[in-house]
């Protein structure tokens, strides 16, 4: 099955636009886990547990895990996810962007390795740079559009040629860069008004939308400003402030809790 078709399904079956982030901190670990050797893992497969039936999509940060040495943690945790839940789609955030021949490894690592169904790109080195992933028929990619950080204003809010910088990378992933028609964008839920840009320019894409939660971005404004016609196209990351709604022995309850207010604040701003 195609990536969109996956995330299409979800979105309807489980009528959620969440997606919960994996991005394991050991330092944040609650205390009955962090002296354990498989912490990084346990920890996952309890965030997984926990929120599962509340996620359109799960979304690990392969810089925790490779910071940790913990890549076949990674492994394991994706692949759990795909045998437990194999109807939520995981999306590998690893933000690649290499000339094509090295470009090709980085997709054999995300879509053979580690299994995922989708991995985030960078389009600053050019579409020769995108290519090796759509190489990969039935697996997604969301390209960095509009990002959630204050410096996403260097480059992406210049104007070239009468368009900004990230209304160019809108335009080229809804149209020519998107053969696979497996292409979304990533913006962030922190720039409402671009959000809504994009969706303008892509109204059919996509969108991987973080920055709610720890990084303040409004429910409701991003919701509003991001969804299709249909009210639907969105995939809202939050990580810290469901993965680490608790330290104490209750931080799975914790996690489940702070994901069903964030599903509902979701749903309730595009209805
Ligand atoms: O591509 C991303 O996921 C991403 C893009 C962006 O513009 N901003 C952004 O925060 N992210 C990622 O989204 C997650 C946000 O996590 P929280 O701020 O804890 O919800 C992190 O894994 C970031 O690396």
């Amino acid at each position: 099955m195609k990536f969109t078709e996956m995330l299409e399904a979800r979105w309807n079956a489980a009528d959620t636009l969440l997606c919960v982030g994996l991005d394991p901190n050991p330092a944040r670990f609650p205390k009955a886990l962090a002296s354990k050797p498989d912490a990084i893992y346990e920890f996952c497969r309890g965030i997984v547990d926990a929120t599962a039936d509340l996620v359109c999509a799960f979304k690990p940060q392969i810089a925790y895990f490779a910071s940790c040495g913990a890549e076949k943690e990674l492994e394991a945790v994706i692949g759990y996810i795909h045998e437990y839940y194999p109807a939520v789609p995981v999306i590998l955030d690893a933000k690649r962007g290499d000339i094509g021949s090295t470009a090709e490894h980085y997709a054999r690592e995300a879509f053979e390795r580690y299994r995922a169904d989708c991995v985030t790109l960078s389009p600053f080195m050019g579409f020769d740079t995108i290519k090796p992933y759509l190489a990969y028929e039935d697996k997604g990619a969301f390209i960095l559009c509009r990002t959630s950080n204050k410096g996403g204003d260097d480059i992406q809010m210049l104007t070239v040629e009468g368009e900004r910088i990230y209304e160019r990378i809108a335009r080229l992933a809804a149209t020519e860069w998107n053969t696979s028609g497996e292409l979304g964008l990533v913006v962030g839920a922190t720039y409402p008004d671009e959000l809504a840009n994009v969706r303008r320019i892509a109204p059919e894409l996509p969108l991987l939308v973080p920055g709610i939660g720890a990084q303040g971005g409004d429910v409701d404004a991003c919701v509003k400003a991001g969804v299709t016609a249909s009210k639907g196209g969105m995939v809202i990351n939050s990580g810290r402030a469901i993965i680490y709604a608790s330290a104490e022995d209750d931080w799975k309850d914790a996690a489940r809790a702070a994901a069903v207010a964030t599903r509902d604040a979701i749903n309730a701003a595009r209805r």
